[in-house]
């Protein structure tokens, strides 16, 4: 019995181990997708765009197709140029392709690695679990009030000093969001926390340079001590991690202080403290919090400045938009959330802003935990996963012939884009600028809602139009966006003017 039983084993470990082997073999035998001829040892170093890489990538598709493969140093890249491939990795196979790069500099050195745009496995799902209870499409109504009081104070700071506009939109995400993170209202000048949280970010733009920190490559240098000579980097990570711990610790300190004397405003901290079940949940909460706010003040301002760059080039957009803010509103007062579901135009329009200036145009690369195979193309582990979101959203095939054009009606009608192949959050918000599956945007619930209220108002209120130039004539902005992981429009004029008589009253008695 008991050798029958030994032999069932070594027959089954001997069969699972040959099944192994095998699939191995023919693994190793299947062909990389295509890309440019790596050189040895450097890779496709020399090939990698400097700049403007959703551009390069996008032209390399006619030569390599939808999936286009790197090297670099040793490191895999896969980058993606179709929705479908997109779709299925990030949705169908999510629990492989949701992993992320490991940063040693940034993530582990300078503390970035509180944040859930860093996490791996089940203190992502924790801190993503904590996220979607406030910041959820139903969670978010509850907000919807100060978003819209936000938005009355912008349309004031847009008639005071039109020409900044690009800082109000600044000023009114750092607001919002902390508004809804720790019920804080932000002051207007010099304000102590966003202070200390946007010293962090400009530092964490250094600090996440790919190639810039040797220890990034050669993990082991991280146990230098700061003393070594040569280990500067250790003393600019102390100092990088202590602003880090404050940006994080600050609000949070204050909301549970004012929460124990009764006090707190409700905001997503207040909750979650309010119904945490231990001690231990408390760091959880803290980091979930604090990491919403990096992700959130520079993400929104870049779209609503793309908005004004539209507005400024597409003026029958801009009419079409305001007539049916006239005619569902009316002009004698504000537009509100309550108004959404009867402004398709406008809807449209917000859509039409997030998939033609995507904010994020390669997304923030994923890591695919376990090896894969797709379309006959093996995919090692640990290959780094780059979705072209700026090319998916604007492929002739889903889009139409004109998408470069901005033009909010192909989200109107009876056949509204995305055609052909779509996933629910293409749907909901018209392209993939959001990225998707388990790792989509924690805070496309608060973004897409600030944009409705803010556009809505401004268009209301306002004009916005070509500043004229020497001769008299329009000068039209050109069409330039910055590079790096946020892409924004590049500095540009234009002119902001109240519509009216009866929109500066309605403004001023609105703040
Ligand atoms: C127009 C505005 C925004 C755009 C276009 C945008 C876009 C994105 C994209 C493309 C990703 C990467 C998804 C992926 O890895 O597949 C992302 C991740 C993220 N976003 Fe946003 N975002 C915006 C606003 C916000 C706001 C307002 C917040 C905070 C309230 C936020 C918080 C985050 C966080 C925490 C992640 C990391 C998610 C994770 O790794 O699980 N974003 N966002």
């Amino acid at each position: 019995m008991i050798l029958n039983m030994l032999m069932l084993i070594g027959t089954t470990t001997c069969v699972l181990a040959v099944g192994f082997l095998l699939r191995k073999l023919v693994f190793k035998r299947l062909p990389l997708s295509p890309g440019p001829k790596p050189y040895p040892i450097i890779g496709n170093m020399l090939d990698m765009p400097k700049e403007y890489a959703w551009m390069a990538f996008s032209r390399w598709k006619k030569l390599h197709g939808d999936m286009i493969y790197l090297t670099v140093l040793g490191r895999k890249f896969l980058v993606v140029n179709s929705l479908e491939t997109a779709a299925y990795f990030l949705e169908r196979r999510s629990s492989i392709y949701s992993g992320r790069m490991r940063f040693v500099f940034s993530g582990e050195l300078c503390a970035h690695n509180r944040s859930l745009a860093f996490k791996d496995g089940t203190s992502h799902r924790q801190a993503r679990k904590f996220a979607h209870r406030s910041l959820s499409s139903t969670a978010i109504k509850q907000r919807h009030g100060l978003q819209e009081d936000e938005a009355h104070k912008i349309l004031r700071r847009l008639l005071d000093d039109p020409t900044e506009f690009v800082r109000h939109f600044h000023t009114t995400a750092q607001s919002i969001i902390m508004r809804i993170l720790y019920g804080y209202e932000v002051g207007e000048h010099d304000d102590p926390l966003i202070q200390a949280a946007n010293k962090v970010l400009a530092a964490f733009e250094v600090a996440a340079v790919p190639g810039r920190w040797l220890v990034d490559a050669v993990p082991m240098l991280k146990h230098i001590p700061a003393w070594v000579p040569g280990a500067g980097f250790q003393r600019q990570a102390k100092i990088w991690r202590d602003q880090v711990e404050e940006m994080f610790h600050l609000p949070f300190n204050l909301v549970k202080k004012r929460v124990a004397e009764g006090n707190a405003l409700s905001s997503m901290t207040s909750q979650l403290l309010e119904s945490k079940k231990n001690q231990s949940d408390e760091e959880s909460i803290m980091n979930a919090v604090g990491s919403l706010y990096g992700g959130a003040v520079d993400t929104t301002p870049a779209a609503m400045s793309s908005f004004v760059l539209a507005m400024t080039l597409y003026l029958e957009v801009q009419r079409k938009a305001q007539e049916e803010l006239d005619r569902v509103v009316g002009r004698d007062r504000l537009p509100r959330f309550a108004d959404r579901s009867n402004l398709p135009y406008i809807n449209a329009l917000v859509k039409e802003v997030h998939r033609w200036a995507p904010v994020i145009p390669l997304g923030i690369p994923h890591r695919l935990i376990k090896e894969d195979v797709y379309n006959g193309y093996r995919i090692p582990k640990d290959t780094i996963i780059i979705l072209n979101i700026w090319r998916i959203n604007r492929d002739i095939h889903t889009y139409g012939s004109d998408s470069d054009t901005f033009r909010p009606e192909r989200f109107l009608g009876s056949d509204p884009a995305p055609r052909g192949f779509t996933t629910a959050n293409t749907q909901e918000f018209g392209s993939t600028s959001f990225g998707f599956g388990r790792r989509v945007c924690s805070g496309q619930h608060v973004a897409d809602p600030s944009m409705f209220i803010v556009f809505s108002n401004v268009l209301a209120t306002m004009d916005i139009s070509p500043r004229a130039g020497a001769n008299g004539k329009p000068v039209l902005p050109e069409i330039k966006f910055t590079t790096g992981v946020i892409s924004h429009p590049k500095p540009f004029q234009c002119c902001i003017t109240p519509r009216s008589a009866l929109a500066i009253d309605l403004i001023r008695d609105a703040d």
